[in-house]
């Protein structure tokens, strides 16, 4: 029929999918390849809170999508089924100030919010600490993103409350992970003394997945998530190849979700690489949106300045940028290096006529994408 609505497209009832949610962004997968060395790391820092002793600290660091916070899931997943054992994930890009932290926590613990009629800090953590030594548990905090307790100069008050809590309710036994995908931020040098000495955490370093990586962990998300036969092997390559090059897994798995979609709406029961193509400058957005969500507010800024002067030298973007933050030049070259370490801006020599040389910042992503993400 030619007014069919349905025409040239699959019906409700047909689908690429086995099942599209194992493609959504916070699913947490079954199988988790490439990562035993981490999770040996983890496991081994983490075994003496299963005897009721206080854990090894640790600090989880590396790129982003490299499966730091689906490591600390997965372990918590385990570790919440062992008797005396308290897990807490704490996003701290929600919760930025050891205060919030707290109330995550007391929140967890007790099954309901902390009063927001504005209890002391000190009342606050009195009852979580009393808790967890009265019950005679073992706490174990997660602070993910834990960059932006340092960006809200929090972090060495959050850590001193939470590995000293011992000290003021005997028995409460605290470990720390922090998670920092920020791979400049010298998590320990920028602590204070007093937290450097109780801190000395256990090191997991998440590297980037190589090509073959990337290939295997897809694979296994397109055998549980797509119906067999839906993804050719070529479509499987392609992806992979495009992940690869954005260093992000996130896009591959949005990239798998929005090429399903793509050819379900020419009724296709198969994904053909025009499908791949079609969408696959969206699903690189997945991983700019997550590159500037985890950036500071002058981060931020310079990003926003260098969208305004994109191809600009870097005098003159230094005198944009200063105008707008009043910060000097020492920073705005190491914010310039940054930026250009984490994929988000080209920062190039060229050669001035007669002049020297002189850096010129571009973005590398479409300015008007980048504005609509900040
Ligand atoms: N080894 C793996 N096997 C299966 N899926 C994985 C693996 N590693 C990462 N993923 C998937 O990739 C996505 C990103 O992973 P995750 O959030 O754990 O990364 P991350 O290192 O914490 O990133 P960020 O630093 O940006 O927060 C998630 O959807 C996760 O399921």
């Amino acid at each position: 029929m030619d007014d069919d609505p349905e025409e040239g497209m699959l019906g409700w009832d047909e689908s690429v999918f086995r099942d599209e949610h194992v493609l959504e962004i916070d699913y947490v997968p079954e199988v988790f390849q490439h990562r035993e060395s981490q999770l040996q790391t983890l496991q081994y820092a983490l075994r003496p809170a299963v005897r009721g002793n206080r854990p090894l600290n640790v600090m989880v660091r590396g790129p982003p999508g490299t499966g730091k916070t689906t490591a600390v899931q997965k372990l918590f997943g385990e570790l919440g089924g062992q008797h005396g054992v308290r897990t807490v994930r704490v996003n701290c890009q929600v919760d930025s100030t050891r205060y919030a932290v707290f109330s995550r926590i007391f929140e967890e613990i007790f099954d309901y919010e902390p009063p927001s009629s504005g209890i002391s800090f000190k009342k606050l953590f009195g009852q979580v600490a009393e808790r967890i030594a009265d019950d005679d548990e073992v706490l174990v905090v997660a602070l993910d993103d834990v960059n932006y307790l340092f960006y809200e100069d929090e972090a060495s008050d959050t850590l001193y409350s939470l590995l000293r809590a011992h000290e003021t309710h005997s028995g409460a036994k605290v470990g720390v992970i922090v998670v920092s995908s920020d791979l400049d931020l010298d998590v320990i040098e920028n602590l204070d003394g007093r937290v450097q000495s109780v801190f000395r955490p256990e090191e997991a370093y998440f590297a980037s997945y190589d090509r073959g990586e990337i290939t295997d962990i897809l694979r296994d998300r397109v055998e549980v998530g797509f119906r067999e036969d839906a993804v050719p092997t070529t479509v499987l390559d392609r992806v992979a190849e495009l992940t690869d090059e954005a260093g992000d897994l996130r896009v591959g798995i949005d990239l798998l979700r929005r090429a399903g979609l793509h050819a379900e709406s020419r009724a296709s029961t198969t994904v053909e690489l025009e499908d791949v193509e079609a969408v696959s400058e969206k699903a690189k957005n997945i991983h700019l949106s997550r590159s500037l969500r985890a950036l500071s507010e002058t981060e931020r800024t310079l990003v926003e300045t260098v969208a305004d002067c994109d191809g600009e030298q870097a005098g003159d973007v230094y005198d944009a940028f200063n105008d707008r933050t009043d910060l000097g030049y020492t920073r705005y070259t190491e914010i310039v290096n940054k930026l250009d370490k984490l994929g988000l801006i080209d920062a190039e020599y060229e050669q001035l006529d007669g002049r020297g040389r002189s850096r010129t910042l571009r973005l590398t992503h479409d300015p008007e994408a980048v504005k609509e993400r900040l």
